[in-house]
């Protein structure tokens, strides 16, 4: 037992922890109810793979979670990755949000050793319940060398997916986490089966560093649609927004009325980043609005709730809109 490796289990709520009244609510239950002791005691099998210890970090729906969470969990999971004695680090988490937190910790943990996290789309209470197997696919990947160096991992439905690229993509099926690039790889028994690696930077490749970031900057997402007017884009603009996505449609088009508003922003220092809202695919500069002459940034692949996590770290530093573009290329 003492020989298996250290792996921390970072528990934050969601329906992992959730719990229903009866066996037949699948989408009808409390999410954030379980304690993480009580996860782990449900899953003696977990010692078959690793030495598990628990820490409570948030008991929280994943749709709160706010800026503040962020920042804690990751310097929790940034002071884990230092201790000699910790291998892996397993954090649970609700699936509404857990695309934005596992590319934060991609963006800001400098570690190699493997961060993954999981979540699950039923409540432990509930037939079929997916939460066990995904938690013990996440530990079992957090406790292998193979894992190490692949920045931030996610683990649900068998699969290991990229942090960075993945994302909800079904609101009420166990299979709901899907990357348009494709898994890494699988996880079945214990035993990971890669297929391929990230390419973007990450992790201990980052240029941005928890250890060093105190807040995030405002970075807000305004939603495109035909007969869009510009009331969103002018409140947030007065708000104080230091950047704004615009989840624009196709390949990030912007409704005409909403281009002066934008312009706008821009001329007073907000990064304004063309998103959009069509879920695949990738925006390219200069197709659909003239980037280069308003000083824009595109978002790539990201979806615009990604693209507002990594907005906020990259405006933990100075950029003018190249060096913002520059960072959207390369992580
Ligand atoms: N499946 C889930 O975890 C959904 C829940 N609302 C959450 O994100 O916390």
């Amino acid at each position: 037992q003492a020989a298996k490796p250290h792996v921390v289990v970072l528990a934050t709520g969601g329906t992992i922890a959730g719990a229903g009244a009866s066996a037949a609510n699948s989408a009808t239950y409390s999410a954030a109810k379980v304690p993480v002791d009580k996860l782990l005691a449900g899953l003696p099998e977990l010692g078959q793979v690793a030495r598990v210890s628990g820490e409570q970090v948030f008991q929280i729906a994943s749709e709160s979670f706010t800026n503040e969470h962020l920042l804690t969990l990751a310097r929790r999971v940034s002071a884990l990755s230092k201790q000699a004695d910790v291998n892996g680090i397993v954090i649970t988490h609700g699936t509404d949000t857990l695309e934005e937190t596992a590319y934060f910790l991609n963006l800001v943990v400098r570690t190699t050793k493997p961060i993954v996290v999981v979540g699950s789309m039923r409540p432990g209470t509930a037939l079929s319940a997916d939460g066990a197997l995904n938690l013990y696919d996440a530990v079992s990947v957090a406790a292998s060398q193979d894992a190490a160096g692949k920045g931030v991992l996610v683990t649900l439905n068998d699969e290991i997916q990229s942090g960075r690229d993945v994302s909800k993509t079904v609101n009420i099926k166990t299979e709901a986490f899907k990357s348009q690039w494709g898994p890494l790889g699988m996880v079945v028994e214990g035993r990971n089966y890669w297929f391929r690696a990230p390419v973007k930077r990450h992790t201990s490749a980052s240029e941005f560093n928890i250890d060093e970031i105190q807040s995030l900057p405002a970075v807000d997402i305004v939603y495109g649609y035909g007969n869009m007017n510009t009331t969103g884009i002018d409140a947030y603009g007065k708000a104080g927004v230091k950047a704004l996505i615009h989840a624009g449609t196709g390949n990030g088009s912007v409704a005409a009325q909403a281009v002066p508003a934008l312009r706008a922003l821009r001329a007073n220092g907000v990064q304004v980043i063309r998103g959009a809202r069509v879920p695949d695919g990738f925006v390219l500069r200069n197709a659909e609005q003239p980037d280069d002459q308003y000083d824009w940034v595109v978002a790539h692949d990201l979806r615009p709730q990604k693209a507002r996590i990594l907005a906020m770290v990259a405006l933990t530093k100075p950029q003018d809109a190249k060096s913002l573009q520059r960072i959207f290329w390369e992580y």
